[in-house]
């Protein structure tokens, strides 16, 4: 079954209800964005909570590579996913514990972008105002899916509960990751959050 990441957890209550609902990640983005969070912050709520199986993920862009390993260290992190243009030597120090994103139009091809090491090699829509987290989807139809590894393959931008079920038959992810579309007025919206999770476990 494809697992599912909420992205963008602001506050404990947040990420006790996508743990709840049964999320399998949970992000919190340290990038410049407007669900930027400090790593005290991060810190203070995933201390707090009892995640069972979910796993808690770090969103950065370009960090160093002491900052990512001081956030895996000091912040209780499961995984860092890197969205910005880190190398792939850079991502190898973190391969057991990484996620890498790329936008949909990035120049690299599938072949090259799945060479990178991590558990999920992630595609989300072309970058905005930040890195992440637009809200908008990317042209599923002229994405060219040769070369995808689907069992590390993770899908983002734009996704919702009523577009996730299309999302899923379309491109078979290992993992989709969603922001903005379990949010209203900038906030997780727990219906949402719901029946995003439902939408993806009722797809065989
Ligand atoms: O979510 C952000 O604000 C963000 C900012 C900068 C870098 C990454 C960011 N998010 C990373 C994610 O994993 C999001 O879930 C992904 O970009 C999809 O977001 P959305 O299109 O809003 O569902």
């Amino acid at each position: 079954m494809t697992k599912v990441k909420i992205c963008g957890m602001q506050t404990l209550e947040d990420a006790e209800y996508a743990i709840e609902a049964g999320a399998d990640f949970i992000g919190f983005v340290f990038a410049p964005s407007k669900r930027q969070v400090t790593s005290e912050q991060a810190a203070d709520i995933i201390k707090k909570l009892d995640t069972g199986h979910t796993k808690t993920v770090g969103v950065f862009v370009n960090p160093t590579a002491e900052e990512a390993k001081k956030a895996l260290e000091d912040t209780g992190l499961d995984y860092i996913q890197f969205h910005g243009d880190e190398p792939e030597a850079f991502v190898e120090q973190f391969k057991t514990r990484a996620i890498k994103a790329f936008p949909s139009n990035s120049e690299l091809s599938n072949r090259e972008k799945f060479n990178y090491p991590g558990n999920f090699i992630l595609i989300d829509s072309p970058r905005k105002e930040y890195y992440g987290g637009s809200g908008t989807t990317f042209d599923w139809e002229s994405f060219d899916q040769d070369g995808l590894d689907k069992s590390r393959f993770a899908l983002a931008g734009g996704l919702k509960p009523d577009n996730i079920k299309e999302a899923i038959t379309t491109f078979d992810p290992a993992l989709v990751d969603v922001s903005s579309g379990v949010e209203t007025d900038g906030r997780k919206d727990y219906k949402k959050v719901d029946e995003f999770i439902k939408n993806v476990k009722e797809v065989l």
